[in-house]
C-alpha cells in the first residue's frame, strides 16, 4: 500500500468519526446540553485562575461525558437497528448505556466542585450574595 493510500484512509477515517459528531447534535439534545456545560466550565477555568493540574482534570472529565454520551448513542442506534420491536433486553442495553452517561457527568460534576468550589466559596461571602442578613 503506498504512502498516498494510507493518508488517504486515515482522512476518510477522521471523515467517518466528523460524520459521527456531526449525528450526534443532529440526534441528541443532551450532546447540546454538554455543549453548553463544557463552555461554561472553560469559562469559569479562565475566570477562576486555574491551575495546569485543574486544567487537566477538567479536560478529563469534560472528555469522558462526551465519549459516554457517544457511546450512548452509538448502543441507542445499534439496538434500534438489532431490535426496533420492544424487547426487555433492548431495553435493558439502552438503560445501562444511559447510566454510564448519568456516572461519567456525576464524577464531572464532583470534579467541578473540587476545582471550583473553593474558588467560588470567597465570591459568594460577597455583600451581593449575603441575601439573608
Ligand atoms: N426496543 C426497545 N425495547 C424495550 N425498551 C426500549 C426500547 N427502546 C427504548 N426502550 C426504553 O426506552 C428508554 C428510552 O429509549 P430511547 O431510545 O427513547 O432513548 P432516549 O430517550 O432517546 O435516550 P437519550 O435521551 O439518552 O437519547 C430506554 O432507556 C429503554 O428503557
Amino acid at each position: 500500500m503506498g504512502l498516498r493510500s494510507i493518508v488517504q484512509r486515515r482522512v476518510a477515517s477522521f471523515r467517518f468519526a466528523f460524520r459521527g459528531i456531526r449525528f450526534l447534535f443532529a440526534s441528541q439534545v443532551h450532546a447540546w446540553i454538554h455543549l453548553l456545560a463544557t463552555l461554561v466550565v472553560i469559562t469559569a477555568g479562565f475566570l477562576l485562575r486555574t491551575t495546569t493540574t485543574e486544567w487537566c482534570l477538567l479536560t478529563l472529565s469534560i472528555g469522558l461525558v462526551w465519549s459516554a454520551e457517544a457511546f450512548n448513542t452509538a448502543v441507542e442506534v445499534v439496538v434500534d437497528l438489532a431490535s426496533p420491536q420492544h424487547h426487555d433486553l433492548a431495553g435493558r442495553a439502552k438503560d445501562v448505556a444511559a447510566g454510564a452517561v448519568l456516572l461519567a457527568s456525576m464524577s464531572a460534576a464532583t470534579v467541578g466542585l473540587i476545582v471550583f468550589g473553593p474558588k467560588l466559596l470567597p465570591h459568594l461571602n460577597a455583600p451581593a450574595f449575603r441575601i439573608f442578613e
